[in-house]
């Protein structure tokens, strides 16, 4: 493996996954993904975070062609998700002397998973860990996203080892550090990362922002994707932004429909919010298009417009699971429209009022049913719901460009 390293005696150690379709098992990744481990290498040696269990092997050579006969003192453990502890067994295996370092909830989790742990340094806020030359400070970040996590500053070089946090979709395709790649490209895959794992969380990672700013870094080194060197506003903004449902001027419409009347009613409406002046009008099929990117869109813009034919009393089933994602992780301050198609006794809209009592975003028009084929009456109802939706969008201020 050719060696990089983000400062002198501090390693990457990434593995590019370009085999795995689901996230999580849930969240496409056509692009793959890179699981990032880092190794210090001082007086004292420590791993920080580990890999998924595929690449166990690879993962363990690569550490040995670093550090020789030289054992690991320490596994710094700031994120217990088995897609970063996934080695931690066979790393406790190779160096059995080792201590792993973590906090009040760490050891728990380490216990659920794999093995009661032996050697343990329980870490809490500004607590440093000495290796020699490198300093390591640990800073929690509760609930970004899960209850241990925490991130690892290196007071020499300034590196965050940020855990999940600032971390992308999208394997390392040669560079991987952000001035070695097309950021046009990996955008999309930083936000969806971010939106589909880290959006439930909001709160919590502006909290975590906050308090990292009292940090002076230079680098973030997150647990997937590119490592953050040369211009860390780029991704600290855009975390920023999106944590803070900072969203702009423009609406997904969201459909689902077997047999094209209710798609129908959706072309009506993008049509008529287009030519109120809106560009940014994204139309889904929610049978075709993945939640992971719908919900994306929906941590963009402001307006969310749904509509649903009625199927077996209830919405159709795709709409109704991207509703009980986007109930999940309740991104706020959005404007909504329902609409829906039916023949008999309904279902579809029946059901979008309730999700729209639950979300409590701000409905700009009542909801609108048609009985099958679009009638000219729908229309005009539907062209009235654009024109509200519109009209808000058009009073909104123009975003700041980041
Ligand atoms: C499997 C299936 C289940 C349906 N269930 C209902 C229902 O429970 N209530 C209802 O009013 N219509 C029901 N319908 C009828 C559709 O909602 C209706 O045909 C509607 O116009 C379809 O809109 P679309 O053209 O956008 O698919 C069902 C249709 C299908 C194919």
């Amino acid at each position: 493996m050719l060696q990089v390293n983000l400062a002198e005696d501090i390693y990457y150690l990434g593995f590019n996954d370009r085999r795995t379709h689901l996230f999580e098992n849930i969240w496409p990744i056509p692009h793959g993904v890179s699981y990032n481990s880092y190794l210090i290498v001082d007086e004292k040696i420590a791993l920080v975070d580990t890999v998924e269990r595929a690449f166990i092997d690879d993962y363990l050579d690569a550490i040995e062609e670093i550090i020789g006969d030289r054992e690991v003192d320490y596994l710094i453990i700031n994120h217990m998700e088995p897609d970063h502890s996934g080695a931690l067994k066979a790393i406790v295996h190779r160096y059995p002397n080792i201590t792993l370092v973590g906090n009040k909830k760490t050891f728990g989790f380490v216990e659920s998973y794999y093995m009661k742990p032996e050697n343990i340094h329980m870490v809490h806020d500004d607590h440093v860990l000495d290796l020699g030359k490198h300093k390591l400070q640990f800073q929690m970040i509760p609930m970004v996203h899960w209850p241990e996590t925490m991130v690892t500053f290196e007071e020499t070089n300034q590196i965050l080892f940020s855990g999940d946090a600032f971390g992308s979709y999208g394997t390392m395709d040669g560079g991987i550090f952000d001035d070695e790649i097309n950021l046009d490209f990996y955008e999309v895959e930083v936000m969806r990362y971010f939106t589909n794992i880290v959006g439930k969380y909001c709160p919590h990672t502006q909290r975590a922002i906050k308090k990292l700013a009292g940090l002076d870094i230079k680098m973030i080194a997150a647990t997937h994707g590119p490592i953050w060197r040369s211009d860390l506003n780029w991704i600290l903004k855009r975390y920023n932004k999106w944590s803070s449902y900072d969203l702009d001027q423009g609406v997904v419409i969201v459909y689902g429909s077997m047999y094209g009347n209710t798609k129908k009613m959706a072309e009506t409406i993008a049509r008529q919010i287009a030519v109120r002046g809106i560009k940014n009008i994204r139309v889904y099929d929610a049978s075709k298009t993945h939640s992971s990117y719908i919900i994306n869109d929906i941590f963009k813009y402001k307006g969310f417009i749904v509509g649903s034919a009625a199927y077996n009393n209830a919405m159709f089933p795709n709409v109704e699971t991207l509703l009980t994602t986007i109930e999940h992780m309740a991104p706020k301050d959005h404007l909504l429209g329902i609409f829906g198609n039916y023949s008999w006794n309904g279902g579809g809209v029946k059901n979008l009022k309730t999700f729209a009592e639950k979300i409590k975003w701000d409905m700009v028009y009542e909801p609108i049913e048609e009985k099958g084929n679009m009638k000219v009456q729908t229309q005009e109802e539907l062209i009235k719901l654009a024109d509200a939706m519109a009209d808000k969008l058009l009073e909104m201020p123009a975003p700041e460009k980041i």
